[in-house]
């Protein structure tokens, strides 16, 4: 292939990802997640698919933030089909140091492309994206996008207002590829935790060890709950909210006898497919946890609750923009409701690992103290593990994981983690 011939074929798998890009984007707006939108980018090839969700999500890291630079260089609010590419040409340019002439005739031309009202904006595109092309240094001057106002204030009260920018900043920063070993064999940097971390660009599928099982994706915070809970050979334990698997397969690996429950069986059955490459086995129940009773006491529970999400923004970019923290009364009375159901099915002496995904103090800290007080005989006990550091158990005994923590090293999802100990007693 000649030099020219090579530029025309970046240049249109180039287009090809922005204009996927676009897709999802338009469909965040409308309310979808992007996996909920993947589909709209399913006849691109992989690699476009790919690279159309990485620019998507930078896009989303930063829409706020490339707002404020275009609002004053707009003389009034354009439709939102071209108030996405102008926003994806500014994150191009500004963050993501793509040429500017590259930039503004992929977005010019994409404006062109969006129907008559585009070609018509077609020049205030390009006069505008040229300004911007030129704005650099007010960019770097821009603080990482806030959180929204249900979000951030529970989180200002909890840790104070230079912790939730750290948030902003790591929620900005993205989030690196973590594995969990099966045993020895994995790729990437050990972690003091045991994860081991590879930038995020790695084609999984592509990495050793994918196809024989040796490890699986998992976020580091996401496989402290299992290592806080400390499984043993043998022992009978139930993962009640168990799908995708991440935590199944840490307790298979771990030798336990494990029945896996999940509520939503096309999600069971994706956890049916990760057990099945990483060569491991549990007993796999679709079913609410609230109805199930296993035919013996259980030494142990894991609680996954289902949560706000609020602890993987680094993954999911799109989740403030299109949830507004309705419904969390609802999720903390689920949870507490789930907490009650996982302590009944406990021998005596058992242990409970409650966690969740959130940064949200109603689903973490205020869940377990909410326990203790009604379950009077139920301890809580030190969350113990590998690399576990001192600063980040609470005064209430609890584990909190954020994504400021391990900032050198590139951070880590929220979550919030916390083992608890059935009385010995029978009642
Ligand atoms: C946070 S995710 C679990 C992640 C999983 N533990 C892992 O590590 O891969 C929460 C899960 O809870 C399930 N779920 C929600 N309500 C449930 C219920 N009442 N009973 C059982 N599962 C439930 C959802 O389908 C979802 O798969």
């Amino acid at each position: 292939m000649d030099k020219a011939q090579g530029k025309t074929v970046r240049d249109g798998t180039r287009d090809g990802a922005r204009k996927g890009a676009l897709r999802l984007l338009g469909a965040v707006d409308e309310g979808a997640t992007l996996d909920e939108a993947a589909a709209l980018t399913e006849r691109l090839s992989p690699p476009d698919r790919a690279r159309a969700r990485r620019l998507a999500l930078e896009v989303l890291r930063r829409a706020d933030r490339a707002d404020l630079l275009l609002a004053p260089l707009l003389a009034r609010r354009p439709r939102p089909e071209i108030m996405r590419i102008l926003r994806l040409a500014t994150v191009e340019m500004l963050a993501l140091g793509e040429a500017p002439h590259g930039a503004v005739n992929a977005a010019v031309a994409l404006a062109r492309a969006s129907g008559p009202k585009g070609q018509a904006a077609a020049g205030m595109v390009n006069a505008v994206l040229r300004k911007i092309a030129g704005a650099a240094e007010a960019w770097a001057r821009l603080s990482p996008q806030k959180m929204p106002p249900w979000l951030r204030a529970p989180i200002v009260a909890a840790w104070g207002e230079d912790i939730a920018r750290a948030i902003e900043a790591a929620h900005e920063a993205g989030a690196a590829l973590d594995l969990t070993p099966r045993d020895a064999d994995c790729p990437g940097e050990a972690l003091p935790t045991g994860s081991h971390r590879l930038p995020a660009a790695a084609q999984v599928s592509a990495l050793p060890g994918y196809a024989e099982g040796n490890w699986w994706v998992q976020d580091a915070a996401a496989a402290l709950a299992v290592r806080v809970l400390d499984p043993q050979p043998a022992e009978a334990i139930a993962d009640l909210c168990a799908a995708p698997g991440g935590k199944t397969l840490q307790l298979a690996a771990a030798g336990a006898e494990v029945t896996a429950l999940d509520i939503s069986e096309p999600r069971l059955a994706r956890v049916a497919e990760n057990l099945a490459r990483c060569r491991l086995s549990a007993r796999l129940v679709a079913a609410d946890a609230l109805d199930w009773h296993p035919d013996q006491p259980l030494d142990a529970v894991l609680l996954d609750a289902p949560c706000s999400a609020t602890g993987t923004i680094r993954r999911h970019p799109e989740l403030p923009r299109i949830r507004d923290g309705a419904g969390l009364a609802e999720l903390t009375g689920l949870q507490a409701r789930l907490i009650d159901h996982a302590l009944t099915l406990l021998k005596p002496g058992g242990r409970l690992v409650y966690a969740t995904c959130s940064l949200l103090p109603a689903e973490g800290e205020d869940q377990l103290a909410a326990a203790l007080a009604r379950h009077p005989g139920l301890a809580v006990e030190p969350p113990r593990a590998t690399g576990i550091e001192p600063g980040w158990i609470t005064p209430g005994g609890g584990l909190r994981l954020r994504p400021d923590l391990w900032p050198e090293r590139g951070g880590m999802d929220g979550f919030f983690i916390a083992r608890l100990r059935k009385s010995a007693e029978r009642t």
